[in-house]
């Protein structure tokens, strides 16, 4: 009898694509045959909450874990900025594959970018961290709330009932719609959430077996040491998913090999104030490099930011 691994996904269309990606290359990798499973989430069935009012962070990730645990599924593929940064008993982080461009996008009007937009344009979206950061820039922009589904959030646009939406670019690139992309947002005006653009593939801790063989296909060294720094940064922050921060790290080649370059930022969301700081060091160092970038930024001041936040 050949061997089944069961892949759990929620039902979203940008959750089954990157499911149906993930379950492809472990059949294809480890020459087992797949089965995708759909597991419904509480983030899935209530779309009229504000995402932050259904508790943040867990919200998409906690149905598949259960079925992980309760061994319907012997892996989950979550997107990596979903997971809350505290580890979960039972189960392991196994791969992380490498990462799409993690930049947020402009999807407007027109072709319009951020900078042509007038004056009193409405961009949607419910993103504290987008909010804050959009704030910031100076634009004179109205910026209302947004939730649901990508396909959801781009029928904002072309219903003509706000002049743009503000989503991650991975997410668009996954289910194939750049097209509709009117400017992807440099990282020095908006930093991503922390693991944006990365994937998460979980499964028991216990399948020991699984773990090594999904990490031997599917991790990617860089990837992970990169978003460890940013999400080691957010832990240490005590900031979780809605939280007004972003951070992005690069892996680039330096004088004793690969070196981590962190950048940060934690914002009052009236985008009055930004705290934006920078770290480097050696990949092996990452997890440290994000600790000591979150302790000099609560040193200046990071924790009252961000316990001002309010949500989109
Ligand atoms: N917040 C929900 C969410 N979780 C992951 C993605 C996109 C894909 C990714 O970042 O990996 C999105 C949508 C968005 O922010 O536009």
């Amino acid at each position: 009898m050949s061997r089944v691994i069961r892949v759990g996904t929620r039902r979203s269309l940008l959750a089954k694509t990157q499911s149906g990606q993930v379950a492809s290359a472990i059949a294809e990798r480890l020459g087992v045959e797949v089965e995708l499973v759909e597991i419904v989430t509480e983030g899935d069935v209530n779309q009229t909450s504000t995402l932050a009012s259904l508790g943040g962070t867990g919200v998409f990730v906690s149905a598949l874990r259960e079925a992980l645990l309760r061994g319907d599924v012997d892996v989950a593929v979550h997107s990596l900025k979903d997971l809350p940064t505290t580890p979960e008993d039972g189960i392991a982080l196994a791969a992380i594959p490498p990462r799409e461009d993690p930049r947020d996008v402009l999807v407007a009007r027109d072709g319009l970018t951020l900078g042509e937009l007038p004056s009193g344009s409405v961009v949607a979206t419910g993103s504290p961290r987008r909010v804050a950061q959009l704030r910031a820039l100076g634009l004179g922009l109205e910026i209302v709330g947004l939730r649901g589904n990508i396909d959801t959030r781009l029928g904002r646009v072309t219903s003509g009932d706000v002049d743009g939406v503000i989503l991650a670019r991975a997410g668009l690139a996954r289910i194939d719609r750049l097209d509709v992309v009117t400017e992807a947002i440099d990282p020095l005006q908006m930093l991503p959430a922390p693991g944006q653009g990365a994937l998460a593939i979980e499964c028991r801790s216990s399948d020991a077996g699984l773990v090594a063989e999904l990490a031997e296909a599917l991790d990617d060294e860089h990837t992970r040491a990169a978003v460890t720094a940013e999400r080691e940064l957010l832990r240490a922050l005590e900031a979780g998913c809605s939280a007004p921060v972003g951070a992005l790290a690069d892996v680039a080649e330096g004088d004793h090999g690969p070196e981590v370059w962190l950048r940060a930022v934690a914002s009052a969301v009236d985008g009055t104030v930004e705290l934006r700081r920078s770290a480097s060091g050696p990949v092996s160092e990452a997890a440290e490099i994000g600790r000591r970038l979150a302790a000099s930024m609560l040193d200046e001041g990071a924790a009252a930011l961000i316990e001002g936040k309010q949500q989109a």
